[in-house]
This record gives C-alpha cells, structure tokens and sequence, in this order.
C-alpha cells in the first residue's frame, strides 16, 4: 500500500490548506508584532543613542584634560565586553542549536505515536516508545535549562564587565585624588559621567539583542515593500499552476519507474474515462510506486506522462493541483470523529440529498438505513464504531463525493469481508463510466471485471484483458492459481 508523505485521501488536503491559512496569520501577526517592536525600539534607541554619544564625548574630554591615564579603563571594559560577547555568541549558537534539534526530534517522536498508534500497540512496542519518548523529554528538558542557563551566564558576564568597568574607574580615580592629580569635583564628575555611559551601554546591548531577533522579520517586510509585484506575481504563479485541465485521458509513454535501480521500465499504457484498469503483479514489482508516480509523488526516471495535451511534473506547485484532479484511496483510510454525512460531505461537490441520490445510484452505503441514526450516526474515533467494509464503504463514498477526475483505488478491498468487497467493486465499475479508474489489486473478481489489466512481471508490463493474460502470460496464470489456492484454504478453514 502506498503511503504518501503528505497525502493520506483528502483529509490531508484539508490539513495542508489549514496548515496554509495558519501560516499566513502566523506570518501577518509576526510582521505586525515586529512593526510594533520596531516602534518601541526606535522610541527608546534614538534617545538612548544620543545620551550615549554625548555623554561619552563629555567623558573623553573630560578625561583627556584632568586624566588622561584613565582613558584606558573604559576602552578596556569594552573590548574585554566585546570578545567575551564573541566568545559566549559561538557557544550560544551551538547550545540553541541543540536546544531546537531536541524539540524537533521530540515533536517527529510525537508525531510517530500519534499517527502510528494502532503499529505500536499491535507490534507491543508502546512500552518501548513511552521509554524513548520520556528519554526525549528529559533531553528536551536538559536542554532548555541549559539555554537558560547560557542566557543568566551571558547576562552575569556582561554585568559583571560593565559594574566591574564602574568600579576599577571609581579605585583609579580615588587614587588619582588622593595623589592630588584630581579634586573631588573633578573626580565625581568623571564618575557619574563613566557611570551613566557604562549603564546607557548595558541598554543598548539590549537594543542589539532586539534589532538581532527583528532582523529576519524586518528583512521579510522589506523585501515585500521593495517588490511591489510580489502579490500579483504570486498570484499569477498560483494561476498558473492551479490551471490543470479535466483529465479525460492518461497517456504513460515508455516511462521507467523505480529507486536506485527501475522496477518497471517501458510502460506505455494508456488509461481512459469508460474502461474499468487494473494494476496488478507480485508484492515489490513496483505497482505502488507507479502508483506515487502517477500522483506525481515520486519522479519517474525516464518516459513520460500525458494528460490533456499536458505533462505530469513533479514539482510541489504541480502535485498540490494535481489533487485537484486525482485522488488516491489505500486499504487504510481515515474517518473523522463525527456523522457519517459529515465525513461524507468532508470534501464533497454535492449537498446531502444531492450526494444521497448518488450513492444510491452507485448501491453504496445502503447499511446506513439499518442505524437508528442512519446519515447521522457517528462514526466514532476513525470509524471505529463501524465495521471495516462499512468504513472503507464511507472512505470510498467520501472518494467518489470530491468528484476528482482520476482515481486510483489501492488494495481497498483487501481487509474487507466479500459482501463490502463486491459493493464497492461494483462502485468501482459503476465510476469508471464517468471517471478514470485505475485500482491495484490481486484479487481474482477484481481483475477479471476489469476491462483492462497491466501485470507487472521482470520490469515489464503485460497488458490485456483477463482472459489473454492467461493465455499469453504464465506469471499471471501463476498468480492467479495461487489466489484460487488461497481461496480454497480460505474456504476450507471456514
Ligand atoms: N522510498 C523508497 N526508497 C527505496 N526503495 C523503495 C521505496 N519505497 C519502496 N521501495 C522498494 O521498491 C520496491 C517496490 O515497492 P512497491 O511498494 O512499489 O511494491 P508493490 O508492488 O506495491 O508491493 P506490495 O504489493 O507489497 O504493496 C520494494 O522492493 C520496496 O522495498
């Protein structure tokens, strides 16, 4: 079964459009909060810049007449400032580096529970994975503290450079009045003025510590002021890639598929409305990396796909359009908590009477009559609440509601009992009157309602219809005895 990075049926499309909708708050509120920022710090640092300025010239002046010798003492405090500032940015770099890759690897961790829940607990590894998942959060832990700790440790340091600056200039200055080279005056003076210039610089390493984490915000906001297409031109780009046409036919031209070396090499095959296709072959032959391949996932190594006068990229603007058009249904969809009209009407064209008067039609979802709250029971947690023909029976339904061009339905009936198994085979044909259809399947009713089959056997593809794969191709015959072998068992064991 294919497993997509992103794509898992259409709930993943409404989670990325979400995600998109998110980000783009996300992005308007930062920007909005950095112009706030921005205004507050201009507030503050022009004024701050200017007493600085001032109150260091008078300072030099000041020491350069009644004590030169002391100039020394501040110059020193700042560049002792500076390097220790250096050395601590190098350290502070690596230690928030660390910081972020904890919180990455705890969130990916996180993520795997979550959406693999069922693999953990079915496999008994969900003692293990709370063991490394509380082994994460101790690391996370670890490494918060450590950049709290790096941010006290900065903040002593540079305190300690400023205060220890104040007080070396007030022993010198004592000593200077005391051997008579200052009077009192002179020498209080020269203190308030060091001491007021080494608190107004403490500030500004504020303001530096500010203007560091604005800076890639404001860089955003200029740039967006300094292009002033970026609008139109996004939207231009955004037409253009949403302008794929109805797919009415899919032409595969000696295309090769596969990783580091091809699994199908020289498949040419062509896929039309009104023809029910299948996909077949022993496990690893490649079907479901076509499968990604012709949902534009994974970039095929050479040949081609067509479809409406146009190619298939694989580039990310193309395959979030592309799911415009085509849809991939596995063995294990996802069901939302709440009705089944509401997973039903999740992505669909159709209103309800609408999309009920089609199911009908397709004979699909006829078990709903028999629940109390027929369109309007609730499903549960992923549909647990349903048995697994009736789940895929909605999954299916959900499939057909989003009326995409190109489906591609893979294995869905392999986990279903043959009651549900013959409903949505029957669907199936019923669609590919008025859609493409492709589903990939070993299952012997399967292939031979299919009107089309492509087996794929050492790289190739044989392709026919049922009866003259039999004839024409000994693996096939070999599969096919080998499900007939199956079935019997089956039967047998019952
Ligand atoms: N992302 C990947 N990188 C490298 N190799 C992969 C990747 N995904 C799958 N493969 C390998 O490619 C081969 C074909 O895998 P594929 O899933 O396409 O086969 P399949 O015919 O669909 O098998 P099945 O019927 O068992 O689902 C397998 O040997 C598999 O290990």
């Amino acid at each position: 079964m294919v497993k997509f990075g992103y794509q898992r049926d259409s709930k993943s499309v409404y989670l990325r459009k979400n995600n998109f909708n998110q980000k783009i708050s996300a992005l308007i509120q930062r920007d909005l909060k950095a112009i706030t920022d921005l205004n507050s710090f201009y507030a503050l640092i022009v004024p701050t810049l200017i007493k600085l300025s001032l109150t260091g010239l008078l300072l030099i002046i000041f020491i350069i007449i009644w004590q030169p010798l002391a100039i020394f003492i501040p110059f020193l405090s700042i560049i002792l400032i500076g390097l220790g500032m250096m050395a601590l940015a190098k350290h502070g770099d690596k230690e928030n580096a660390r910081y972020i890759n904890s919180f990455v690897h705890m969130g990916e961790r996180f993520l795997d529970d979550f959406f693999e829940m069922n693999a953990i607990i079915m496999y008994r590894r969900d003692r293990a994975f709370s063991a490394d998942f509380h082994r994460d959060s101790e690391n996370f832990r670890k490494r918060t503290m450590a950049v709290l700790a790096y941010q006290l440790q900065t903040l002593n340091i540079l305190d300690f450079a400023i205060y220890g600056g104040i007080g070396a200039f007030a022993l010198f200055l004592s000593f200077g009045t005391a051997q008579g080279n200052l009077s009192v005056v002179q020498a209080i003076i020269l203190f308030v003025l060091d001491a007021d210039w080494f608190i107004e610089f403490r500030k500004s390493g504020y303001f530096i510590h500010v203007m560091k984490q604005l800076s890639p915000t404001l860089k955003h906001i200029f740039a967006q002021i300094d292009d002033k297409n970026s609008f139109s031109s996004q939207k231009k780009q955004r037409t253009i890639a949403n302008d794929i046409p109805k797919i009415l036919e899919i032409t595969i031209n000696n295309l090769s598929i596969g990783y580091d070396k091809p699994l199908i090499t020289q498949l040419s095959w062509s896929l039309k409305i009104g023809h029910l296709y299948a996909l077949s072959g022993q496990s690893g032959s490649g079907k479901s990396t076509l499968a990604k391949t012709l949902m534009a996932q994974q970039k095929s190594l050479a040949g081609e796909i067509s479809f409406s006068d146009k190619k298939l990229r694989f580039d990310a603007n193309f395959r979030h359009d592309w799911l415009k058009r085509a849809i991939y249904l596995g063995s294990e969809p996802y069901l939302f908590s709440g009705s089944i009209i509401d997973n039903l009407l999740f992505a669909s064209k159709y209103d309800r009477k609408e999309l009920i008067k089609i199911f009908d039609k397709f004979g699909l979802c006829s078990f709903v009559s028999s629940l109390p709250g027929q369109y309007d029971s609730q499903v549960g947690e992923n549909g647990k609440w349903l048995s697994p023909g009736q789940r895929q029976q909605i999954a299916f339904g959900r499939a057909v509601a989003a009326d995409k061009n190109f489906y591609i339905f893979d294995e869905v009936t392999s986990n279903i009992d043959h009651e549900n198994a013959g409903i949505i085979l029957r669907a199936m044909k019923r669609l590919a009157k008025e859609k493409i259809v492709l589903i990939i399947t070993h299952k012997i009713e399967d292939l031979k309602q299919s009107d089309q089959i492509a087996f794929i056997t050492e790289k190739k593809a044989v392709i026919g219809p049922y009866e003259s794969l039999l004839k024409n191709s000994p693996s096939f015959k070999n599969l096919i005895n080998q499900q007939f072998l199956l079935l019997k068992g089956n039967k047998q064991d019952a």
